[in-house]
C-alpha cells in the first residue's frame, strides 16, 4: 500500500486540501477560512482553568498541556486552523537565556544584549533543546485530523527588541540606538536570531506543522528604508531557510502599512495586515502573487453582534477581489473578549462566503 492510501496519507491529503491551506496557496476555496491570532488564551475559561497555578513558560514545556490548550479554540470556535500554543521567547529560554514572562507585562530578560560580548548568550538551537515541541506537535497532528496546525516564531527584529530593551518597550529606544549606533553588531545580532528562528521553525515543520507564521509584531516602529537596510536581510534569511519544505509562510506585524510591500518581498506567501489598511489597498501595496490575512480590529468584538457583523462584512467586501484571503483579526484576541462573539464571527464568515 502506498503512503498516500494509508490512513496517515489520507489525512495528509485532506489537510493539504483544507480551506486554510488552499487560501494560502491562492486556490479556490469552499469558504473563506478563519482563525484568530491568540485564539488560545485568556479569553477562554477552559484555558484559565488548565493554566491555574502554572507559569506561562512552564506551560509551554508540558506537551500534554500544550496539546490541550491548542485544541481548545478548535473545539469551541470551529476555526479552520490551529496555532501551536507557545510563545516567541520559548527558543531563547530553551538555549538558557535568563528570561521570564511576567503576567500582564510580557517577556522580561535578566541580562539584556547590548554589547558584542553579550552575543555569546545566543548559541545554535538544536532540536534536542525543544523535545516538548516535537512531542506536542506529533500528538496534535494526530488529534487535529484534517485541521491544519500553524507553527510560529518571533521575527529577528521583534526578538531583538525584547533582548536589547530587556522587556516590552513603547519606543524601542535602546534597540534603535544599537541599530543606528553599531550597525555591525546589530547585523550580527539579527543574523544570529535569524538562524535560531529558522531552526525553531524547522523543528515545527518537521514535526508536522502545515504552515508557519513569523510574528514581527513591533517592526511597524520602523520606516521603510530602515526596514530594508537593517531588518529585511534577517527576515529573508528565515523565509529562505524554510522555503524548500513548501509549507505556506505567513508574515505578520502591527502598524506595518508602509512596510507591507517589503514584508511580502522578504519571502512570505501570505502577508498579515492589521486593521489600519483596508485589504484592497493592502493588496495594491503587496502586489500580485501573495495571499493576505486579516484584518478585523480585535476591539470590534466588544461591540454588539450587529456591529461586529457589519465590520466583518466590510473586511469581506474589501477582500472580494483578492487572490487568496485568510480571515483573521488585525492583531491578537484581547484577553477580555467574549468567546461567544468569536464563535459567532466564525459562523458568520463561513456562512457569508460559502460557495
Ligand atoms: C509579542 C509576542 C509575544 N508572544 C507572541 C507575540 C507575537 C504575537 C503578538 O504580537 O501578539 C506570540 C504568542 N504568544 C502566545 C501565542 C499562542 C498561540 C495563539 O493562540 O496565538 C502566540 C502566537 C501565547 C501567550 N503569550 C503570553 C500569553 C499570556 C500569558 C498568560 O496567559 O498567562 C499567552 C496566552 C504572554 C506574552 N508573550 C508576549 C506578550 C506581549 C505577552 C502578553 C503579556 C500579558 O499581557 O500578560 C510576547
Amino acid at each position: 500500500m502506498s503512503a498516500n492510501h494509508s490512513p496517515k496519507g489520507q489525512q495528509q491529503t485532506a489537510t493539504y486540501d483544507s480551506a486554510f491551506l488552499k487560501a494560502c496557496r491562492r486556490e479556490p476555496v469552499p469558504h473563506t477560512p478563519v482563525w484568530f491570532m491568540r485564539q488560545a488564551g485568556r479569553s477562554l475559561p477552559e484555558y484559565r482553568k488548565v493554566r491555574e497555578g502554572i507559569a506561562m513558560l512552564d506551560s509551554c514545556m508540558r506537551p500534554e498541556l500544550v496539546t490541550e490548550i491548542t485544541l481548545q479554540p478548535v473545539r469551541r470556535h470551529n476555526v479552520d486552523a490551529a496555532i501551536y500554543f507557545s510563545d516567541i521567547v520559548v527558543p531563547l529560554k530553551a538555549m538558557g537565556i535568563d528570561l521570564d514572562i511576567k503576567p500582564g507585562v510580557g517577556p522580561v530578560v535578566a541580562h539584556p544584549i547590548r554589547t558584542r560580548a553579550d552575543l555569546a548568550q545566543l548559541r545554535d538551537l538544536e532540536p534536542g533543546d525543544v523535545p516538548y515541541v516535537t512531542e506536542a506537535i506529533g500528538t496534535l497532528v494526530r488529534e487535529l485530523g484534517t485541521t491544519p496546525l500553524i507553527g510560529f516564531a518571533g521575527a529577528p527584529f521583534t526578538l531583538a527588541s525584547y533582548l536589547v530593551e530587556g522587556g516590552p518597550s513603547r519606543n524601542h529606544e535602546r534597540t534603535k540606538a544599537l541599530m543606528y549606533g553599531d550597525p555591525r553588531l546589530w547585523a550580527d545580532l539579527l543574523d544570529r536570531l535569524a538562524e535560531i528562528t529558522a531552526a525553531f521553525l524547522k523543528v515545527q515543520i518537521e514535526a508536522g506543522a502545515s504552515a508557519v507564521q513569523l510574528f514581527d509584531s513591533w517592526v511597524g516602529a520602523l520606516a521603510p528604508a530602515d526596514y530594508r537596510r537593517s531588518v529585511m536581510p534577517a527576515s529573508t534569511k528565515v523565509f529562505d531557510a524554510v522555503a524548500s519544505y513548501g509549507v505556506p509562510r505567513i508574515h505578520f506585524g502591527v502598524g506595518t502599512g508602509e512596510l507591507l510591500g517589503l514584508m511580502g518581498e522578504a519571502g512570505a506567501d501570505v502577508v498579515g495586515v492589521d486593521w489600519r489598511v483596508p485589504l484592497d489597498e493592502a493588496a495594491r501595496r503587496v502586489g500580485p502573487g501573495r495571499a493576505l490575512q486579516g484584518n478585523l480590529d480585535p476591539a470590534v468584538l466588544f461591540a454588539p453582534r450587529e456591529a461586529v457583523e457589519a465590520k466583518a462584512r466590510e473586511v469581506l467586501d474589501a477582500a472580494a477581489g483578492l487572490e487568496g484571503h485568510v480571515f483573521n483579526l488585525g492583531h491578537g484576541v484581547l484577553p477580555h473578549t467574549d468567546p461567544d462573539s468569536l464563535t459567532r464571527l466564525v459562523e458568520y464568515v463561513h456562512q457569508q462566503t460559502a460557495r
